[in-house]
Formats: structure tokens, C-alpha cells, sequence
């Protein structure tokens, strides 16, 4: 049997919940020495992926192999190559984290020196406490450690980072380079674009139980045939109107989006959902869309309060390709 170079391949993954079907034939590489990062809104089926990768879940379509193995019917044959991170941990809950660690690490052949993964992840100052008693910062950096300590040729890790204070995330992330750079196949899923822009060699987008984008976080900002290629941010209030009759900034936005258009510029117009009075104008950022911009906001009445120009970013490119409404 020809051997494949990807270590994760997965081609038309079906998979349903009686009515709901979660992953609706959805593609996804991942490459040994190479971080894949997942993103999708809540809900567009990254965890029912990851699942059926790691042999928790049987497809209902299409086909999963992983390191050229099929998770499910040759589930044996994988455990000690495939390292899991899962979402709720896993873990037994009244036994202490050090003897977790021992545990797992005893079914492995060759496993990691427990002393060094527990200084890179903190896991000393918590390795007598029970898994129940653990903060989620805590069981979170247990579960990672769990995941590797095998050194697997794959590692699943579901949200690594979330929920940890900085210097977690950090040593995190530094583990996860480390292992990319051993060899390891990393695919992990994530909220945080930070994280992906920070870590992944590749980037698959999910939505609706499909892959609706993938590429290098690079090539997906530099957005290959897309229209946009930079953002200006904007903070405005009126001049003149008191407060309570300001308009919201969706309002704004539209009305300068209708101007924009006029002036024959091709620009997407949003209010950003974080503050009342800023405005984001995704468009080719160049001092003639400054002077509309601004030109606009004199007509209109509106004091530019801040102005600053930027790249696009890949949070700009999973809005563009996810939309802005909440699942
Ligand atoms: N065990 C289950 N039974 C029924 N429906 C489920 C089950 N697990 C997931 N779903 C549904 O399948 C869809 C995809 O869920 P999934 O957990 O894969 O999404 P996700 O992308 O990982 O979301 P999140 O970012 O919130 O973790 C959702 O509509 C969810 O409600």
C-alpha cells in the first residue's frame, strides 16, 4: 500500500446526531512537522472532526485516515502513535495529577522524562492534588502534558490554551513549536486567532460542517483573490447632537459604506461589535480612502476621534469568511 505523506487525512466527513448533521463532508490535511490549527464559529462541527480522527466517533461518510490507519477499526494499532488533548480533560477525577501523569505515561514504550514535562508545564506544584480539586488552568496544562508525554507522531490537542494565564499559554506554545519541530503532526483547534497566527503552519477554517477556507495563515491574510487587503479603524462622535440622540454606529456605518460606493471604492463597512463608535473599513487602505473617509465624517458631522490603518488580520479573514452573527 502506497504510504501517504499527510499524517491526518480526511476526505467528505459526514457525521450526524440523529437530526443534526454536524460535519457535512469536510476535507482536512495535516502534515507531519506541521502545526494545522482548526477555527470555526461555536458549534461548526471542529470537535466532531477531531473525534472522529481520534477514533472516539464513526463516521457516517466519507473516509478519516490517520498515519494512513483508520481510527476506528485500527484503533489498537494507533494509541501509541496518537497523542489526545480532550475538551472536558478526561482525566480520572480522584486520582492525584503526578499519578496520572506516571499512569499514562507507563502505557508508552518511550515516553518523556516526567520531570522535564512537569517543569516546562508547572505541573509540580499540583502533582499531589486530585484531578477534581485541579483549576482549570491546572487540569488544562495536565491534560496537554497527558497528551504528549508518549511523544506521539500525532498529537490532537482540543483549545490548548484556553483559559490560561499568560505564562501558561507561553510555556504552551513553546511546548507545541518544540514538538512541531521533533516531527509531530500538531492539529489543533482553537477561538484564538492569536494562537493561530502565533503557531499554525496551516489553517483550516470550518463553518457549517464544511471547510470553507485553508491555507498559511500568510496566504489566507494576504487573501489570494480576495478585494480587501487592509483595514482602517476609526472612532468617531458627534460634533453637535447630544448624547441620546446619537445614532448607533451601525448606522454610520451603512451611511459611509452608501458614500464609499458612490465614490466608486470598493470597501466592506462594519461597526465594530466591540465599541459603540468605532467603525472598521476593510478596503485597499491608500491616502485617497483616508481623505473619503474623513471627508465623510466632516459632512456627516462627526469628529474623527482616532484613526489608524492595518493589515488585514486573520480574525478579519474568519469574520469575512464566517460572517459576524452569533450560532
Ligand atoms: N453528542 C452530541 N449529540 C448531539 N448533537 C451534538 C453532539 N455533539 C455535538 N453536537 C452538535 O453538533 C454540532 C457540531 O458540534 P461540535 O462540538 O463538533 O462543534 P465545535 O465546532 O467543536 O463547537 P465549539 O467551538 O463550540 O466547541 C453542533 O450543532 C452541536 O450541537
Amino acid at each position: 500500500m502506497p504510504t501517504s505523506p499527510d499524517a491526518v487525512r480526511v476526505d467528505g466527513l459526514v457525521k450526524r446526531y440523529g437530526r443534526v448533521e454536524a460535519v457535512r463532508g469536510l476535507d482536512l490535511v495535516a502534515r507531519p512537522g506541521a502545526v494545522t490549527a482548526v477555527l470555526g464559529p461555536n458549534g461548526a462541527g471542529k470537535t466532531t472532526t477531531v473525534e472522529c480522527c481520534e477514533g472516539l466517533r464513526s463516521p457516517d461518510g466519507g473516509t478519516v485516515r490517520v498515519l494512513g490507519l483508520d481510527p476506528v477499526a485500527d484503533a489498537r494499532a494507533l494509541r501509541p502513535r496518537v497523542g489526545v488533548m480532550l475538551q472536558d480533560g478526561g482525566l480520572p477525577s480522584t486520582v492525584p495529577a503526578g499519578e496520572v501523569l506516571r499512569h499514562v505515561a507507563s502505557m508508552y514504550a518511550r515516553p518523556r522524562p516526567l520531570d522535564e514535562l512537569g517543569d516546562r508545564l508547572g505541573l509540580g506544584s499540583f502533582a499531589r492534588t486530585q484531578v477534581r480539586r485541579l483549576s482549570g488552568g491546572q487540569r488544562q496544562r495536565l491534560a496537554l502534558a497527558a497528551a504528549v508525554v508518549g511523544r506521539p507522531e500525532v498529537a490532537f490537542l482540543d483549545e490548548p490554551s484556553a483559559g490560561l494565564d499568560p505564562q501558561s499559554r507561553i510555556a504552551v506554545w513553546d511546548l507545541v513549536r518544540e514538538l512541531r519541530d521533533d516531527g509531530t503532526a500538531i492539529v489543533l483547534t482553537t477561538h484564538q486567532m492569536a494562537e493561530a497566527e502565533q503557531l499554525a503552519d496551516h489553517v483550516v477554517v470550518v463553518d457549517g460542517g464544511r471547510a470553507v477556507a485553508a491555507g498559511t495563515p500568510g496566504g489566507l491574510v494576504g487573501g489570494a483573490g480576495q478585494t480587501t487587503a487592509g483595514t482602517l479603524r476609526l472612532t468617531v462622535v458627534p460634533v453637535r447632537a447630544p448624547a441620546d440622540t446619537r445614532p448607533a454606529a451601525a448606522t454610520w456605518a451603512g451611511a459611509l459604506g452608501a458614500s464609499l460606493e458612490r465614490a466608486g471604492v470598493v470597501a466592506r463597512v462594519d461597526a465594530d461589535p466591540r465599541r459603540a463608535d468605532a467603525l472598521e473599513v476593510h478596503a485597499q487602505v491608500d491616502p485617497g480612502l483616508v481623505r473619503l473617509v474623513t471627508a465623510w465624517a466632516d459632512d456627516t458631522g462627526l469628529l474623527v476621534t482616532s484613526l489608524a490603518a492595518g493589515p488585514r488580520t486573520l480574525e478579519d479573514v474568519f469574520l469575512e469568511l464566517t460572517g459576524r452573527s452569533l450560532r
